[in-house]
């Protein structure tokens, strides 16, 4: 996001004036020990402030939900009921002209706009961004830098223009008296789309409506619970965030939100928030900057055709129709929660932040993701069905250390084809951002960063499918040695007993 915006002066008024107004809220509150600043020079637009010590679970402000912008306060609910109904039951809807909350809540900013000075929520509106630095606004030659990345297929632009043709603009022409016409719809609902993705909240209701147990977490218990509905609350989305480092807390209570602190913060401390457990690339997509903090839940997708290819390569005795026979078998073969995945995502395994907002250890890649092992395994077992192995592989793949030393083989194999894949190395990339520090960065350079974190992990798991191979193959020789023993030594105690 570009919230650098304009000249300081103006700047500093926007934010007296949002102040001002936030303040003189019904039932909002504004610690006397917290302000807003500008951060701009650490790239980091506005944030919150400690301008002096405050304890933990002080209340640090409180919104009440009749300031939140969204459908239920917006009064376009009222012009345009059907529209706004259920908005959030659509949300799965296949018709193409459905509003879901995430278009709703787009029309009730176009809306707001459009009143112009009457609008209540000026102030608040004037504080967010016009401008942004996701990659959905980035130039073709940008969206180059990040080469093979997972996150090149979720930009969605294309999409996000289909969304704005059909459930967009036809109700803009319908009601030219709710939105004065206007040439550049596309990119104005683009921007502000993309100032729901950074700024909105799912304002879901913290306790069951129904008091029940916590502990009854079943289906029942689930479907009393009313949908989340997506709103803009001042001043909570001012709060910049720390994923390993937060010390603030939204509260989602009945009449107000409010933020609380989780621990001590010290005067001169940011008060941050957490945005979640997001991988680079997604905090990218979604907020347009990139920080350490959040390398820990960096992720890979790792192609079903590319393990497949050296799973293949390993099985060299069983020709293409019988391939095609084990892969039908694979697909009939599972259940509903073995369905046959095209790609599978590596992640490390990391802590939950603690109560107070810190991460501890690190974050380590131990495994495989069960899906991918498991179909693997599943096809070698039809493979066994569909041709018996010739009698020189011996057991072959009726032998568990067999099938799962295929599976690592393949696995790594396809690995290091997911790393070749990106066109540059991971040796080249960490040159490139060499002495570059985290603030600040060129779209390229924030591209750069994303493919290097996940050229880190594929290092990272390849380093651990080798270990798990030299393990597997260790465990082969010791029983390769013991089946010779057993042969030299003659017929085994067991069998000449019988
Ligand atoms: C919810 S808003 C927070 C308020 C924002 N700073 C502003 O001035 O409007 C989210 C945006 O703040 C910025 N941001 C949040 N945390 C940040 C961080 N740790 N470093 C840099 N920018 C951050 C990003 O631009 C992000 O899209």
């Amino acid at each position: 996001m570009d919230i650098d915006g304009p000249a300081d002066t103006e700047f500093a008024q926007r934010t007296e004036n949002f102040l001002q107004w936030f303040r003189a809220l019904p039932g909002a509150t504004f610690h006397g020990n917290i302000e807003i600043q500008d951060l701009r020079s650490q790239g980091a637009g506005r944030g919150v402030v400690a301008k002096a010590d405050i304890e933990p679970d002080t209340v640090l402000f409180t919104i009440p939900r009749s300031a939140i912008l969204c459908a239920a306060t917006s009064p376009l609910a009222t012009h345009l009921p059907s529209f706004f109904q259920d908005s959030d039951d659509l949300d799965n809807s296949d018709d193409p002209s459905a509003q879901d909350s995430w278009t709703c809540l787009i029309l009730v900013l176009l809306h707001e706009r459009a009143r112009g000075a009457s609008s209540p929520w000026k102030p608040y509106l004037d504080l967010l961004p016009t401008t942004f630095s996701t990659p959905m606004f980035w130039t073709p030659s940008e969206l180059l830098a990040l080469q093979t990345s997972p996150l090149l297929p979720k930009i969605g632009r294309a999409s996000a223009d289909a969304m704005i043709q059909s459930k967009i603009v036809p109700v803009l022409l319908a009601h030219p008296s709710l939105f004065p016409p206007s040439s550049d719809i596309l990119p104005l609902s683009h921007a502000l789309g993309s100032a729901i993705m950074a700024y909105a909240f799912d304002l879901t209701p913290e306790t069951p409506p129904s008091g029940g147990d916590s502990d009854e977490q079943d289906g029942w218990e689930e479907d009393l619970n009313p949908p989340p509905t997506l709103g803009l609350v001042p001043l909570a989305d001012l709060l910049n965030a720390d994923a390993a480092d937060f010390n603030a807390h939204i509260n989602h209570g009945a009449d107000s939100l409010t933020a609380t602190s989780l621990r001590k913060i010290t005067a001169g401390e940011e008060i941050l928030n957490y945005y979640g457990p997001l991988p680079t690339s997604e905090l990218l997509r979604r907020y347009g900057y990139v920080t350490p903090a959040h390398a820990r839940h960096d992720v890979v997708e790792v192609p079903w055709v590319t393990v497949l290819r050296h799973v293949k390569a390993q099985v060299p005795w069983l020709g293409e129709k019988e391939w095609e026979g084990a892969l039908a078998r694979l697909e009939e073969d599972g259940d509903d929660e073995e369905e046959v995945e095209d790609s599978f995502v590596l992640e490390r395994r990391t802590e939950e932040p603690d109560e107070e907002g810190r991460v501890h250890g690190e974050a380590v890649f131990d495994g495989l993701p069960e899906e991918l092992t498991g179909q693997v395994g599943r096809l070698l077992k039809a493979v066994r069905k569909v041709a018996p192995a010739p009698p020189k592989e011996g057991k072959g793949l009726g032998e568990k250390g067999v099938r799962r030393e295929i599976c690592l083989e393949a696995v790594l194999r396809a690995l290091g084809d997911v790393e070749a894949a990106y066109g540059t190395s991971l040796e080249e990339d960490e040159q490139l951002l060499a002495g570059k520090g985290e603030r600040g960065l060129e779209r390229v350079e924030m591209a750069v960063w994303v493919r290097r974190g996940e050229k880190r992990l594929l290092r990272e798991a390849r380093a651990w499918v080798v270990k798990e191979l030299e393990e597997v193959r260790r465990e082969k020789a010791k029983a390769a040695r013991d089946d010779t023993r057993d042969q030299e030594s003659g017929p085994s105690a067991k069998r000449r007993r019988v």
